[in-house]
């Protein structure tokens, strides 16, 4: 889905507490992955607790044009009957990503190896996005991509018809390009060797060998063994960690709150903002610590309290990178200085983060610093003016964060457009509501 219809200008009521349970939808980068090695199987597999997000329907959009069939069954269980590595056949129209970066970059991945063309494109956010990150190691296993300057969508990649096998060094610390590279990997005879230059997010990885394929990992090497029979699972999508950060910071920094997150994924090439939060003194606690579909999971309680600014160490960076823009909100309200390095992938994603929460947080009386690679936030020790209009840049985490800073802010945070939640958070508005929060809608 791009984000085509009419912007939704809204802000959330500040002062009031949050109090309850809340439950959070399945996690966006298991749920794409379901759907795309589910597509690859041979056979029928089963997903419950799929993100029905606008970025997973949309990758659930493009497997059927692919040729797998996609049914929907109830609220987050859904089936896939796969057609086999090597087996999609080409699409008859274009496919559309909306605002997904790793929709559309893992299908470049998984037709690279296929003998046949597909185009691409997304929404606004998505077309100005880098994707010779993606083309560059995909034209090692023979394919050709034509995009616009830049190597941007709309573009069409026509597939290896005889793929070659590859060594791929990522240069940039990316768990989309590194998927990219396994699944053209999966269709091509041979070894696929790909090496990081930071650990990302494994679930690829463990997804894969959950399939059945034989992937290795050695420190920073990956080896994947391609043309492997996938075999159909059943698969329980951990709840998103990601999305968990929004109630549980806004718990952190709302006077009176106190929220339980149940059965949250604690992978952890994921939980990095988990540990920033409790050195920032967060009163955070991970009860019921468990293993469920081969991830460790845990439910989190969020309480509010006093918290203090810390250097976030950019080794960090990869396992929290989502999870800067709503950081930066409880370094805004915490007491003392808050340095983020490292992270100059942010500017990369739906919007410049960086540049989107510094203009937001000064806009609402908060004095920050940045450089191309850090941002440096200034505490305010809960005292946070508001009282402006946000821009959310067809960005769903830049929208939630500012939703989050305005439950604490002294005057109300507008955000000039409230649907791009729907991407990774689609109940989210109603979840805050259901805790106590209050949100107005406003005319554009
Ligand atoms: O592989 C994935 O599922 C994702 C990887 C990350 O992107 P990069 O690979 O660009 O860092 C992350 O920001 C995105 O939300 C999901
Ligand atoms: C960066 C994100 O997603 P994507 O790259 O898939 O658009 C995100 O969800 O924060």
């Amino acid at each position: 889905m791009s984000h085509t219809g009419e912007p939704r200008p809204m802000s959330a009521v500040p002062g009031a507490s949050l109090n309850g349970t809340a439950s959070i939808p399945g996690d966006k980068s298991v749920s794409h992955r379901s759907l795309i090695f589910g597509a690859m199987a041979v056979g029928e597999t089963k997903v419950s607790g799929l993100l029905e997000g606008a970025d997973v329907l949309d990758t659930a959009k493009a497997m059927q044009a692919l040729g797998a069939e996609v049914i929907r069954h109830g609220q987050g269980d859904w089936s896939i009957h796969g057609v086999g590595v090597g087996g999609f056949s080409e699409p008859e129209d274009v496919i559309d990503c909306g605002n997904s970066g790793t929709g559309v970059r893992l299908l470049m991945g998984t037709v690279a190896t296929h003998g046949f063309s597909t185009t691409f494109t997304g929404d606004a956010s998505l077309r100005s996005r880098p994707m010779g990150r993606v083309t560059d190691p995909l034209a090692l296993f023979g394919a050709v991509a034509h995009g616009r300057s830049g190597g941007r969508l709309p573009l069409t990649l026509a597939g290896a018809a005889t793929p070659v096998p590859v060594y791929y060094k990522v240069p940039v610390p990316s768990a989309q390009v590194k998927s990219a590279v396994l699944l053209a990997g999966l269709n091509a005879p041979g070894d696929t060797v790909v090496e990081e230059i930071e650990a990302t997010r494994d679930h690829t990885e463990r997804m894969l060998r959950g399939f059945g394929a034989q992937v290795e990992t050695d420190g920073l090497v990956i080896t994947l063994k391609g043309q492997p029979e996938l075999k159909p699972q059943v698969i329980a999508v951990p709840r998103d960690p990601s999305s968990a950060a929004f109630p549980v910071c806004a718990a952190l920094i709302c006077e009176g709150s106190d929220v339980l997150v149940p059965g949250i994924g604690l992978n952890p090439t994921r939980a990095g903002l988990y540990t920033t939060l409790r050195e920032m003194g967060a009163d955070l606690t991970f009860e019921n610590e468990r293993e469920e579909g081969g991830e460790p999971v845990a439910d989190l309680r969020a309480r509010f309290g006093p918290m203090k600014g810390i250097e976030v160490p950019p080794e960090r960076a990869a396992s929290m990178i989502d999870e800067y823009p709503i950081l930066s909100v409880v370094a805004a309200l915490a007491e003392g200085v808050t340095v983020m390095r490292g992270v100059k992938e942010l500017r990369v994603k739906e919007s410049d983060r960086i540049d989107a929460m510094a203009r937001g947080l000064e806009a609402c009386g908060v004095k920050v610093e940045e450089t191309e690679d850090s941002f440096t936030v200034y505490g305010m020790g809960g005292k946070v003016p508001g009282g402006a209009t946000v821009g959310t840049r067809l960005d769903h985490r830049i929208a939630m964060s500012f939703f989050c800073l305005g439950m604490a802010t002294q005057n109300p945070v507008r955000i000039d457009d409230a649907t791009v939640v729907e991407t990774s958070f689609p109940n989210f508005l109603p979840l805050m509501e259901e805790m106590g929060a209050s949100f107005q809608r406003h005319n554009g």
